[in-house]
């Protein structure tokens, strides 16, 4: 039987008449007269549903970021009925969001805060489960909030399931089980990438939404005029539906990947070797550098990224021979001369770039 129980809220909580319906809950927007801000308070339609209620509000207890929905309070009723007071996001959902005047920038944007977000719920050993445009929205000041934790589980032994939980066409192939079947937090990189894939083309192709478990999507899904310029980018979001879930990117390295384009020339490095400083930056690309006949190398920047070129004789990054081109770490050590070598045959590089901010 289907029945509203929402308790009741104490006076502080003003409701304005509005409310927004989900599957499950029923959202009351109200104001919080004592702190005088706008609230969004979830009660379920249904008591079986209790616990998905609780299950959502202990994931957002663990969690601190500028990218997830905040919880003000909780509100306790008779018998199970319960509510969670949440920060209220003005704006609009992903889903339902105007992309005609959207660029490659502010879609990188977007993309970027959700991995940034998805990015902190795993660092909180949480795994939301439902990631979809409908869940998250564009606040005012252009920030994208996820919201909608009710699948959330624990990384670990909490994260299994029996039957299918979570939202098709954004949903990974391992969550398609009629059997017990435990989880990770790769199948939110899974729908991270059919979300990248509904942001950047406004459709998912049939072999998400339309199969039941899906099906790999076809070679050029993601190709259209707001990704052309990133070929990089678009392999790694392929990368994130891929069927195996152990090969799919972790979301730090997505949000880095894509800050990389953000904040493309805006990197500065500083490279110390005997006391002397190295600027490297987009207005001086490169510096050679090296220890007589033993080792030498050029160190490179490209709008992306910093490597070491030009390598000859011996050099180590961070303890590793080195003997080709190579990507290096964004905080390093580059030594020359081999270990065996008299101190005075032997140079340490400090490598370290700076951590310029992506800006909204
Ligand atoms: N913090 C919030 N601020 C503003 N609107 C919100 C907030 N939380 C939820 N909403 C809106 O309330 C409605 C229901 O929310 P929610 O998606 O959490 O419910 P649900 O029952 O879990 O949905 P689903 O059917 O996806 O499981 C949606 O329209 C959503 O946009």
């Amino acid at each position: 039987m289907t029945s509203s129980i929402a308790p009741e809220l104490p006076p502080r909580y003003v409701p304005d008449g509005s409310i927004g319906s989900g599957g499950f809950s029923d959202v009351l927007f109200c104001t919080d007269i004592h702190l005088d801000r706008k609230v969004a308070v979830k009660t379920i339609k249904d008591l079986s549903e209790v616990a998905r209620l609780k299950d959502e509000v202990s994931a957002l207890m663990k969690l601190r970021s500028k990218h997830v929905v905040q919880v003000f309070d909780i509100v306790e009723g008779s018998g199970d009925s319960f509510a969670i007071v949440m920060e209220f996001i003005d704006g609009v959902d992903l889903f339902n969001l105007e992309y005609k005047n959207l660029d490659s920038i502010a879609l990188l944007k977007l993309l970027w805060q959700i991995a940034s977000g998805i990015t902190d719920i795993h660092a909180a050993n949480v795994i939301h489960r439902d990631i979809k445009p409908n869940n998250m929205k564009l606040d005012g000041e252009g920030i994208v909030k996820i919201f909608d934790f009710g699948l959330a589980r624990n990384v670990g032994k909490d994260a299994k399931t029996v039957g299918f939980k979570g939202t098709v066409g954004f949903s990974a192939p391992e969550q398609f089980t009629l059997d017990e079947v435990y989880f990770t937090s790769a199948i939110d990189a899974y729908a991270f990438g059919a979300t990248a894939l509904y942001l950047a083309t406004q459709d998912l192709p049939t072999e998400l939404k339309g199969s039941f478990p899906p099906q790999p999507i076809p070679s050029n899904s993601f190709e259209c005029d707001l990704l052309k310029p990133y070929p990089q980018l678009i392999k790694l979001f392929e990368q994130c539906l891929l069927h195996d879930p152990k090969a799919r990117p972790t979301m730090s390295k997505v949000r880095d990947e894509i800050a990389k384009y953000l904040l493309f020339d805006k990197h500065q490095a500083l490279a110390v070797i005997n006391g002397q400083p190295h600027i490297i930056n987009k207005d001086r690309r490169s510096a050679k550098l090296g220890l007589g006949k033993i080792g030498s190398f050029e160190l490179s920047y490209n709008g992306l990224n910093f490597s070491l070129n030009n390598v000859a004789g011996e050099v180590y990054v961070n303890n590793m021979h080195v003997t080709g081109d190579i990507e290096i770490p964004s905080a390093c050590v580059v030594g020359i001369g081999a270990a065996h070598r008299h101190y005075t045959e032997r140079s340490f590089v400090t490598f370290d770039v700076s951590n310029p901010e992506v800006a909204l």
